[in-house]
């Protein structure tokens, strides 16, 4: 059984949600804007050549959506406000007190400085995302409010400068200017919203914006710049942003603030040990302990020790592993290489070498890969989790409600194991941007119509709004047996 004040609800990201109408609800002025329409990505095949202005319109269809996940049961939303509409416009010139001697230790924003950002803030989309957050808590939803998802102002970042090279000061998280700006940004978030926010999160997956940045850069995210060094540098700038965030919120709020993490759980086919705990550590517990115990590589950082009230777990699927001789990319070793044919790396729409069924995206179904997760991450942690994003692209939502049990299932479990879960978010409520994907990913538990913006529940949402009600996957524990056989344990 999930627990009475379980919460379960969906996650969105503004810039994947909010624009609609190709005019006054488009924000031009992130990375992700500009990236997506650059010539040169479009000519690479980068980007899919779709835009996030004809997407689901949230920014002015939120009502919509709201009413949506409370007629399926969603008691929770996750989303969050975009740092390039609250200010459009750089923030270097308000004044803060930082202390920064090897690392940004401190960033004390006071009331001067609030006031200062709040002459150069957009009032209007200030106003405008209070009114979106006023009517989710008209309906009884709860929200989760995050800073930052993937994308960051153009004053910040110069993706296509980086790109190719060029030098620039505009170089995201990879300069430690930053860390003090988004901190500024996280101060002024919490001073603006925080009587309608139930709990915060600095940002999502700051692993997935170094490794797609600096590392894995053919998968179409910016600036897509092979550089070991960067990927390193801007993974620690932003678990310290993470940290000074964490302050600036909690000098004018006791609500909880965590951060969200894209897991994965590191396998090998013949058990070997050292290596899944070699990538356990570098792809999971080497940035959060930075947070958590201060252990930032292997310097001691007091000043960012339990920054972490909850932590939100982004599961998808496992990623299978192999030992190889070390390869070295500067301060990174890397003795292990991940294997095609399980985890991220499946045929689209096909079957893993394992016989699981896999994704539009040509992901594979693993849902006990989630209760692994949740079960190390709490025996090292001892702290709450969430499940902040879980789902699956399928368009035909032929394989969504297998997915969908067996998922909630090893959210179950876990409870049941004492594993202290607050609630699980489905990614996502309806199908939007798939950053370079465009739209060819469908992950909604309802189908967007880009033409109307009409919202329609498949049947896997009906499934959902069922578990809900009843407390517990255990009327559907068929769906894990057939036809699909996606649970062994
Ligand atoms: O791909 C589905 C979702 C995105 O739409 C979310 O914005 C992002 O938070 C998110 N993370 C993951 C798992 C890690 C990942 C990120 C990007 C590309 C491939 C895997 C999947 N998703």
């Amino acid at each position: 059984m999930f627990p009475k004040d379980f919460l379960f609800g969906a996650s969105m990201a503004g810039f994947q949600v909010e624009m609609g109408y190709g005019k006054d609800d488009v924000d031009p002025n992130t990375d992700w804007f500009v990236w997506v329409r650059e010539p040169e990505n479009l000519f690479t095949g980068t980007v899919s050549g779709h835009l996030p202005e004809y997407g689901v319109g949230y920014w002015k269809n939120y009502a919509n959506l709201h009413q949506l996940a409370v007629d399926f049961g969603m008691n929770c939303l996750r989303v969050n406000v975009e740092w390039s509409r609250i200010f459009p416009k750089p923030t270097f010139d308000v004044p803060v007190h930082v202390v920064s001697e090897n690392g940004i230790r401190e960033v004390k924003i006071d009331k001067t400085s609030l006031e200062k950002l709040d002459e150069i803030a957009n009032k209007s989309a200030v106003e405008h995302y209070r009114e979106i957050f006023k009517d989710m808590k008209s309906r009884g939803l709860r929200l989760i409010l995050n800073l930052a998802h993937f994308t960051l102002p153009i004053w910040i970042h110069d993706p296509m400068a980086v790109h190719r090279g060029i030098p620039t000061e505009k170089t995201g998280w990879v300069n430690e200017k930053t860390v003090v700006e988004f901190a500024k940004f996280a101060a002024y978030v919490a001073w603006k919203f925080d009587d309608l926010v139930d709990m915060y999160t600095t940002m999502n997956e700051p692993n997935v914006v170094s490794q797609m940045g600096y590392i894995m850069t053919r998968g179409g995210f910016p600036p897509s710049y092979f550089s070991p060094e960067m990927y390193l540098k801007s993974l620690f700038n932003q678990a310290q942003a993470h940290a000074r965030a964490y302050d600036a919120i909690k000098f004018l709020t006791e609500k909880p603030v965590g951060i969200i993490y894209a897991s994965s759980i590191y396998e090998t086919l013949n058990g070997d040990k050292e290596i899944e705990e070699n990538a356990m550590y570098m792809m999971n517990y080497m940035f959060l302990d930075s947070i958590i115990n201060g252990s930032l590589l292997f310097q001691d950082r007091p000043d960012m020790r339990e920054k972490v009230d909850f932590l939100g777990v982004n599961y998808y699927t496992r990623t299978v592993i192999e030992r190889i001789e070390p390869m070295n990319f500067g301060q990174i070793a890397l003795n292990w290489k991940i294997l095609e044919g399980y985890g991220y790396a499946c045929p689209p729409g096909g079957f893993s070498k394992d016989f699981r069924p896999v994704s539009d995206f040509g992901w594979e179904t693993y849902p006990e890969g989630l209760l692994k997760l949740l079960r190390a991450f709490y025996e090292r942690y001892k702290l709450p989790l969430m499940v902040t994003e879980n789902g699956v692209a399928d368009c035909r939502d032929w394989l969504r409600p297998y997915h969908l049990v067996g998922h909630l299932y090893a959210v179950e479990k876990a409870i049941e194991d004492g594993i202290d879960v607050r609630g699980y978010l489905h990614w996502s409520i309806v199908d939007n941007y798939e950053w370079a994907r465009g739209y060819t990913m469908r992950f909604g538990l309802a189908e967007t119509d880009y033409e109307t913006k009409q919202l329609t529940p498949r049947p896997s949402m009906y499934i959902f709004r069922e578990i809900v009600k009843e407390g517990t996957t255990a009327r559907f524990h068929n769906y894990l047996k057939s036809p699909y056989e996606i649970w062994r344990m």
